[in-house]
């Protein structure tokens, strides 16, 4: 039985670690407050997070990070982007030398614009051949509830890629393996920007013409984006690029086209951060997704002008003109 450890109990950690678990691994959760791994462990139930959600029982929890490392052969880590680093510099040495460390993160770090497999190299000190990022249209509820759903298995190490998607293989969740990093990485972290302008869309008001005008050229951005970096553009066409592009800019479910939505409708920055009680990746990585696009000369106006709203106090109303009156190109320039 492989045995896995998961970093993170929140939303998308807690799903992961049933499906891992549906797979036949034995798995053990860090949480970071020791009420959420006793209701774990005694009741089966992460409430806050996920409270429709009964673990099976091979899934335990500790709040002890090196209690959970200890024998793990797949490390998960599903903490906040922004905050990945820092948990690394407190329990990095938790994992085991050998272990495959996996990424279940969707951002871009605040500073340094590295993705989160470059964090957990820098600060974890791994190997790239033993990290996999794990990408696709995923919105933990729904995998919770076991609606079948596909996800890229993305790692440089054939190995380790093929162990992880053995590892997470269940009759409602796919994996498909790819060696694209790059590409999984910026498509799970450029959608979730894509998502608040959707949000921002709907919140005004606007229909589907304007939902799927938004998504098609924020996939456009995202791949040019890629692309730049080193990202096979084939990436964007699959689960990591369209795919979660499609499921989180239609869906209220995800925290980042909600967090769009409220915008929308008027509340203020300050209103909807209080009012959100999980990470939407795309609040802070748009100034970083940003910075690291113009680093590279790539050309990301949706980025561009959600991070305007965002961080530079315009009105969501702006992001019309702000897309709508530049000059007109070519549909693949
Ligand atoms: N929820 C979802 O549907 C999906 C989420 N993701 C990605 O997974 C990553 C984790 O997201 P979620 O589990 O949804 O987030 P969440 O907000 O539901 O949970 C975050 C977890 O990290 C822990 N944590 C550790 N250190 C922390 C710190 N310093 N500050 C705040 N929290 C800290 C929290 O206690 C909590 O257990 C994100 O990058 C997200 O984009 C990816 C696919 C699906
Ligand atoms: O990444 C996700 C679905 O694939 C979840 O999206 P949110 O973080 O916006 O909820």
């Amino acid at each position: 039985m492989t045995s896995v450890t998961v970093y993170g109990s929140g939303s998308w950690g807690t799903a992961y670690a049933a499906i891992l678990a549906d797979a036949g691994c034995s798995v053990t959760m860090w949480s970071r407050r020791a009420e959420v791994a006793r209701a774990i462990n005694e009741e089966h139930i992460n409430s806050a997070y996920l409270p429709e959600l009964v673990l099976p029982q091979r899934v335990r929890a500790t709040d002890d990070p090196h209690e959970a490392g200890a024998g793990a052969e797949i490390v998960v880590l599903a903490v906040p982007s922004q905050t990945l680093r820092d948990n690394l510099v407190v329990w990095g040495d938790a994992i085991e030398g050998e272990a495959v460390v996996v990424s279940l993160m969707k951002g871009i770090e605040l500073g340094t614009t590295k993705r989160m497999s470059q964090v957990i190299e820098e600060a974890g000190s791994v190997d790239p051949q033993r990290i996999v990022v794990v990408s696709g249209p995923n919105l933990a509820p729904e995998i919770a509830a076991k609606q079948p759903a596909a996800a890229v298995v993305a790692s440089v190490g054939k190995n380790a890629r093929a162990k992880v998607a053995e590892a997470s293989a269940t009759p409602y969740f796919r994996p498909y393996t790819n060696g694209d990093v790059i590409g999984t990485e910026i498509g799970g972290a450029v959608k979730n920007v894509i998502a608040l302008a959707v949000g921002m869309a709907k919140g005004m008001g606007m229909g589907d013409n304007s939902m799927a005008s938004l998504l098609t050229r924020g996939l456009a951005e995202t791949a040019r984006f890629g692309v730049r970096l080193g990202a096979d553009p084939q990436t964007f066409l699959g689960l990591a690029g369209v795919g979660d592009m499609v499921a989180t800019c239609a869906s209220p479910l995800s925290r980042n086209n909600s967090f769009g939505f409220k915008l929308g409708q008027g509340m203020t920055l300050a209103e909807v951060v209080a009012d959100t009680k999980q990470t939407a990746e795309g609040v802070k990585s748009c100034e970083s997704i940003l910075a690291l696009a113009r680093s590279v000369g790539a050309d990301v106006p949706i980025v561009e002008a959600v991070e305007a709203v965002v961080h530079e106090g315009r009105d969501p109303k702006d992001l019309v003109s702000l897309l709508m009156t530049r000059a007109l190109k070519h549909e693949r320039s």
